[in-house]
């Protein structure tokens, strides 16, 4: 059960993804030569959210991802990301003028993701991220490849090495919080009782959930998930929809690009539709999935199909032209009981999903 979308503020009613955004990514622009993968593109992730960003192939949604996790730098644009609550904009706004990457007062913190290099995306402003291809530590045990991900942790801990090697009592302490840590999310995600296997013994399924049980060990404040649900069954989707749920529940915001709807539409307090690079919709799971623009874009229908015009009828404008049928066509036919408010209404319809393609 998703939550309410919206709130009350200052008398309208304002998303709730807005008000109070973990992320904000504004005129976000990604060129690869003559290629425009993402252009002008802005949208909000919601503080606790589950948002998913979704599209057809190629309509940019990894581009986005790379560009927010710092494996692109954006060719333009601000990706903002906020620790503590609140849009915090006079901090967006000082840490951008100043030229830092990113700065901290308090519990607030506002990080300027476009600046930083990947390593310090995850590790200061605590965002993770998972990949479309699995990428984990085949032949270490799937403990170890938790406690990888807490290896900076364990590091510092260790003094840099002499605190580790003499055993030192912060590091021994440092090291059974991280297998705690590890063991809370092998429960989470029903992975315990393969600790000791190597992570590449496991079947697919196992290995997403493990990917995912990996990113959250780094305590992310954004988890970012590229098509978890790809290649599962219809049990471990459903598997999936409940470890995600209790995610957003333990307090973590998570962004996924998913093509599956059912995973989608279920879950998504947020969806951020984009075709060809661009925004076309935005807003919760029941608007997006009945705007004609989106489904014009999932169907790949053109103008033409959407207003039922029969493929022989293109042909034939194709070989003769527009406007030499124009004159031969017939005067569409009217109901005469309907009465002239019904014939104006279909008609607009028919100019509105026209113009949504
Ligand atoms: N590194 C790159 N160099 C050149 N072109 C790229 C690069 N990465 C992505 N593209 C192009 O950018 C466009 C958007 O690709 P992207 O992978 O972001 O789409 P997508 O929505 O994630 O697609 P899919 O759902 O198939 O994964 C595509 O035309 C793609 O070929």
């Amino acid at each position: 059960m998703v939550a309410e979308a919206s709130v009350v503020s200052a008398g309208a009613s304002v998303p709730r993804w807005e008000d109070d955004p973990v992320l904000t990514v504004e005129h976000l622009t990604m060129r690869f030569g003559g290629l425009l993968a993402v252009r002008d593109l802005s949208f909000s992730v919601g503080r606790g959210d589950i948002t998913a960003l979704i599209g057809p192939n190629g309509a940019g949604k990894t581009t986005v991802f790379n560009c927010v996790t710092g494996f692109y730098k954006p060719t333009e644009g601000r990706i903002a990301m906020r620790h503590g609550p609140g849009k915090q904009e006079a901090l967006v706004e000082e840490v951008t003028a100043s030229g830092l990457r990113w700065k901290k007062e308090g519990n607030q913190g506002v990080f300027l993701l476009e600046r930083m290099p990947d390593y310090e995306i995850s590790h200061r402003a605590g965002v993770a991220r998972t990949f479309q291809n699995i990428r984990l530590f085949g032949g270490m045990t799937v403990l170890e490849n938790l406690l990888v991900a807490q290896h900076n942790r364990l590091v510092v801990a260790s003094g840099f090495t002499v605190g580790g090697i003499f055993g030192l009592p912060s590091y021994r302490r440092a090291e059974s919080e991280a297998v705690d840590k590890a063991v809370h999310w092998l429960k989470q995600t029903n992975l315990l009782e393969r600790a000791d296997d190597p992570a590449g013994d496991l079947p697919y399924g196992q290995q997403r959930r493990l990917e995912i049980a990996r990113a959250m060990c780094t305590d992310p404040h954004l988890l970012c998930l590229d098509e978890p649900a790809a290649g599962l069954n219809p049990r471990e989707s459903q598997e999936l929809n409940e470890l995600l749920q209790s995610i957003r529940e333990q307090g973590t915001s998570v962004l996924l690009i998913e093509h599956d709807m059912g995973v989608v539409m279920e879950i998504s307090d947020h969806i951020i539709v984009l075709d060809y690079g661009v925004k076309i919709a935005d807003g919760d799971a029941e608007s997006v999935r009945t705007d004609p623009k989106v489904i014009a874009a999932y169907l790949g229908v053109e103008d033409e199909e959407d207003l039922d015009v029969p493929e022989v009828l293109e042909d034939v404008i194709e070989a003769v032209g527009e406007d030499a049928i124009t004159d031969l066509a017939p005067e569409p036919m009217q109901d005469p009981s309907a009465t002239a408010g019904e014939a104006a209404g279909s008609s607009e319809g028919i100019s509105k999903k026209g113009s949504a393609a």
